[in-house]
C-alpha cells in the first residue's frame, strides 16, 4: 500500500500532502490546481518533494531524512495519463513491449495475460494512429503493466473520452483492479467513476 507524507512545491504552489491508507485502491480528488498531478509526479520520481517520504508496500522510493531518492526508472511505477501517449512510430504490439522489464524476481505480468485481460488481441498489429480513445487507453494500461510496476498511477484516464467510451473502459479498469491486485492511486473529478473504482477516497482541497 501507499504511504506518503510530502512537502511539495511547484513554482508558487506549495502544500503538504499526507496519504496513509490501508485501502489498496485510493481515489485522489479535489479541485483543479489542488496538486493531484503533482502528487502522482512525486511518486513517479518526476517531481522532487522538498521533504518527506514515499513508500509503496514498505519499499522506500523517497525519504529526505535518509537521503533516499530513487530515480524514476527504478521506482517501478506504471503511469497512465489522460491521453494515452502511445508512440506513433510503433504499432500496438511495439507499444506494449516498449517498456517491458524483467523484474528481478521474474516478470509478474506476461504479454499474453495482459493482452487477454485488456481485450486487445485484435489490435496488436494495428498502428496506433487510428485507435479509438478507449482502445488507446487499454493499450496504455497494458504497456504500464508490462513494465512490471509495483503501483499503478492513473491521472484522469477517462477524461478525454466521451460518455459511451467511458462506460466501455470502466469494466477493464475494474478487471485490472481485481485481477492484478496492485496498489492504485486514481485521480478523478467524477464521483461516479470514483465510486465504481476506488475503495477509499482522499481529497485535496
Ligand atoms: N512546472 C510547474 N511550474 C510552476 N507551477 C506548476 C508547475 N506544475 C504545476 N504547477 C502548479 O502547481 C499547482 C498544482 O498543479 P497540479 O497539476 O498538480 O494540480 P491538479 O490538482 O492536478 O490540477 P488539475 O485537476 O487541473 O489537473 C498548480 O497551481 C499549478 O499551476
Amino acid at each position: 500500500m501507499l504511504s506518503l507524507d510530502v512537502q511539495l512545491r511547484r513554482g508558487r504552489f506549495e502544500r503538504h500532502v499526507r496519504i496513509e491508507d490501508a485501502a489498496r485502491v485510493v481515489a485522489l480528488t479535489g479541485p483543479s490546481g489542488a496538486g493531484k498531478t503533482t502528487v502522482l509526479n512525486a511518486i513517479a520520481g518526476l517531481v522532487r518533494p522538498r521533504a518527506g517520504h514515499i513508500e509503496v508496500d514498505g519499499r522506500v522510493l523517497f525519504d529526505s531524512a535518509r537521503g533516499i531518492d530513487l530515480p524514476a526508472h527504478r521506482r517501478r511505477v506504471g503511469y497512465v495519463f489522460q491521453d494515452a501517449r502511445l508512440f506513433p512510430h510503433l504499432d500496438v504490439r511495439g507499444n506494449l513491449l516498449y517498456g517491458r522489464h524483467a523484474a528481478a524476481d521474474g516478470p509478474r505480468f506476461e504479454p499474453g495475460t495482459v493482452v487477454a485481460l485488456l481485450g486487445i488481441e485484435a489490435l496488436l498489429a494495428r498502428p496506433t494512429a487510428n485507435l479509438s480513445g478507449g482502445e488507446a487507453q487499454r493499450v496504455a494500461i497494458g504497456r504500464a503493466l508490462l513494465s512490471q510496476p509495483a503501483i499503478l498511477l492513473f491521472d484522469e484516464p477517462l477524461s478525454a473520452l466521451d460518455q459511451a467510451r467511458r462506460k466501455e473502459l470502466i469494466p477493464y479498469l475494474q478487471r485490472v483492479r481485481d485481477e492484478v491486485r496492485l496498489p492504485m492511486l486514481y485521480v478523478s473529478h467524477h464521483a461516479e467513476e470514483v465510486q465504481q473504482l476506488a475503495e477509499a477516497t482522499h481529497r485535496l482541497d
